[in-house]
């Protein structure tokens, strides 16, 4: 594998589980060194696909490819070395402080599956603590940590595994207004080919070049940030009544929330 960042293409992904289709012949692309949104409503399919392509979970057909390379005929380790997946709910149950779990992350770098307090503290965990902003947090117990702390921590975790590919899924969920943005510029700044699902509209519509959308397992549509977000999609595919404008100062998209459809329509009669 190449240290650059890659292109991902997922190509006619199919995934069922617990007797549903959870993915439909999915195909999208995540061009290499820019931020790819995974947008779409509450139980699309998002978690999933990212799930599918960190090899949580094997799809029933089609394949990803990392660059050039099937993600299946990558070895574990090799794969650990190249993409590194942060989920929703990261949790753990074992007593480990912040740094052991940053240290956790830079294992597949290690000649072998060592266990974390036979690592050693290298600069690796603490420039990994610093870029994420909690050096401060170094000794905490996990379990002491709150929400966006424990966000932060695995961001860290997934940076000490050095990947050339980083998927998020919804790495904004715990944090506020400021660290979130803080946070997703930490992530643009990386120039990884980054996947990250999103609800947030205007966080994806001021980070993400590219955005893919999902609805019932299925994509909607893919393409450039400015062309896929439409008043027509926020409409179509979250039942939506929204303006969207250009960013008076960055010129970016901006979404203006306005109501649902279905409340827009009822004003309007009444
Ligand atoms: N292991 C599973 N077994 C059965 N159904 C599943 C499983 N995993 C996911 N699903 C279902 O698949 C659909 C897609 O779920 P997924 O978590 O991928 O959606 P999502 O877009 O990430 O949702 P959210 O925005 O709510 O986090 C949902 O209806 C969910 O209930």
């Amino acid at each position: 594998m190449t240290h650059h960042s890659p292109e991902i293409r997922v190509e006619d992904l199919t995934w069922s589980a617990g007797g549903h289709r959870i993915l439909d012949r999915v195909s999208c692309t995540a061009p290499a060194g820019r931020v790819t949104g995974l947008i779409g409503p509450n139980g699309s399919g998002k978690t999933s696909l990212l799930s599918t392509i960190g090899r949580l979970v094997r799809p029933d057909s089609g394949r990803v490819l990392i660059g050039d390379v099937p993600a299946t005929a990558m070895h574990r380790r090799e794969f650990a070395r190249t993409v590194a997946l942060v989920e929703q709910h990261s949790a753990t149950e074992l007593d480990l402080t912040v740094e052991q779990i940053v240290e956790l992350g830079a294992i597949p770098h290690r000649g072998g599956w060592a266990r974390p307090s036979a690592l050693g503290t290298g600069g690796l965990v603490t420039d990994c603590l610093t870029t994420a902003g909690i050096t401060e947090l170094r000794h905490r117990l996990w379990q002491s940590l709150s929400g966006g702390e424990k966000q932060k921590t695995q961001l860290a975790r997934a940076f000490a595994q050095r990947p050339c590919v980083l998927l998020l899924d919804e790495p904004t969920n715990h944090l506020d207004v400021s660290a979130s943005l803080e946070l997703l510029e930490l992530i643009l700044a990386r120039g990884l080919t980054t996947v990250a699902a999103m609800h947030d509209l205007n966080l994806a519509a001021m980070y993400c070049d590219h955005l893919v959308v999902l609805r019932g397992g299925r994509v909607v549509t893919e393409g450039p940030t400015e062309s896929v977000l439409t008043t027509e999609l926020l409409a179509d595919v979250y039942g939506l009544d929204a303006l969207v404008q250009s960013h008076p100062r960055t010129g970016r998209p901006m979404v203006v929330l306005c109501g649902t459809v279905d409340a827009t329509t009822e004003r309007s009669f009444s």
